[in-house]
């Protein structure tokens, strides 16, 4: 019970230093998601093991030893009793018809489920090796050593955030460049849209300057600091986050969203506020608990538009200094996603703020849209953009 909470105490940290990164699952705490991946594996490798054998009685038995000796006792039953009769031919017809059409139907049944199961691990292994190489790119540490009190989070001079140089690929594909001696300053207190074709680089962005890899070249500066010389968990304490796919941990919505920081009553009020701006307040107070409702880890027992709504709540309750917004509300209904919108862009004056979007609509609350190319941001005229795009 005590290692049990010990482990759910690691889990909620890590959380925290990644501060509800898309990379959740795969980097919330190495230990925790390889025993996952490795118990998923087990029951994938027992349902397998289990199947292979009544395959093995009931398909491998038959297909191998009964049915192709059909046509022998067939054939043998004609010459038993209709030697030299014609009819011995279409028996023998038949019966290897018979033969053929339970071979290939079993034989299929047998190819698809190697097939099945080949996907499934191949998945499994892939996303293991993907949280294993995550973890180790944060330099988070794999033992239980959690610290008693979090350290103090040290104050950046400013919001800017400053690439210089940067060339960038990914571990998986050394050869292929995303960013390419990228350069670019995005101020404090500026709203930046970038725009951009699927796959050039756009989220890259957002995770290098999370520093969730080590950069190629070049280097990143925020608050006129080296990123490199910051610590990752203190990094992610000054940054917000938010994707289209935020998870929730086993916690009450008023422990998620507030957290790291624990919750007490006077709170409450906050949480109302928050639940106002987000257009998920009804929701939430019909429920039984309300703002205690426990959810499942993950937040599977939530629509897709409720978790981007309430995840959303965290940037009425913290306060960071930059905020990624990488397209947030896209399961939320247009006129609500607007409102909603409205609030966060009023809240989010005088810090930095990075939004990537495919719906441009949003692109109406930022101050400056660019277009992303893998090597530069080339400023577009924003009335032009919105009135075409
Ligand atoms: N973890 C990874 N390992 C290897 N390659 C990756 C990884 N993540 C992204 N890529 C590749 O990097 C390129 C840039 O991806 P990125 O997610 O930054 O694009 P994007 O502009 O945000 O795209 P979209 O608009 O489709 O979200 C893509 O070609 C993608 O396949």
């Amino acid at each position: 019970m005590a290692a049990k909470r010990r482990q759910e105490e690691d889990n909620k940290i890590i959380y925290e230093r990644i501060n509800n990164l898309e990379y959740i699952k795969a980097v919330s705490g190495e230990k925790y998601e390889e025993e996952k991946v490795d118990r998923q594996l087990d029951s994938t490798f027992r349902r397998n093991k289990k199947s292979l054998w009544y395959s093995t009685l009931f398909k491998a038995v038959p297909q191998y030893i009964i049915i192709p000796n059909i046509p022998t006792f067939f054939m043998a039953l004609a010459l038993l009793f209709y030697s030299e009769s014609p009819k011995m031919g279409t028996v023998f017809l038949i019966s290897n018809f018979v033969r053929y059409f339970f071979s290939v139907r079993s034989l299929n049944n047998e190819v698809n489920k190697i097939i099945e199961a080949m996907l499934t691990l191949d998945e499994l292994s892939s996303s293991l090796t993907i949280a294993n190489e995550s973890a180790k790119t944060l330099n988070y540490p794999t033992t239980r050593a959690v610290p008693t009190a979090p350290a103090p989070k040290i104050p950046f001079q400013n919001g800017d955030i400053v690439f210089q140089n940067v060339v960038f690929a990914y571990p998986k594909r050394p050869q292929h460049n995303i960013l390419r001696s990228f350069s670019f300053t995005f101020q404090q207190g500026k709203i930046y849209g970038i725009a951009g074709k699927n796959g050039i680089g756009k989220s890259t962005i957002t995770k290098t300057t999370l520093k969730l890899y080590d950069l190629k070249e070049g280097q990143i500066l925020i608050g006129e600091r080296n990123i490199q010389k910051i610590d990752t968990i203190d990094l992610h304490r000054h940054i917000c986050y938010q994707t289209n796919r935020p998870t929730f941990f086993r916690m009450s919505i008023a422990e998620n969203v507030c957290y790291p920081n624990k919750h007490d009553q006077k709170d409450y009020d906050k949480l109302a506020t928050a639940a106002k701006k987000t257009g998920i307040y009804e929701f939430i107070t019909k429920l039984p608990q309300g703002f205690d409702t426990v959810l499942r880890e993950g937040g599977t027992d939530l629509s897709e538009g409720q978790k981007q709504q309430i995840s959303a709540m965290k940037m009425f309750i913290n306060d960071y200094d930059i905020y990624i917004l990488d397209e947030i509300l896209s399961n939320v209904h247009p006129n609500l996603k607007e409102k909603i919108l409205r609030n966060i862009f009023t809240k989010l004056k005088g810090k930095t703020v990075l939004v990537i979007d495919h719906h441009y609509e949003i692109f109406q609350y930022v101050d400056y849209i660019y277009q992303f190319t893998g090597e530069k941001l080339i400023k577009m005229d924003k009335k032009e953009f919105l009135s075409t795009e």
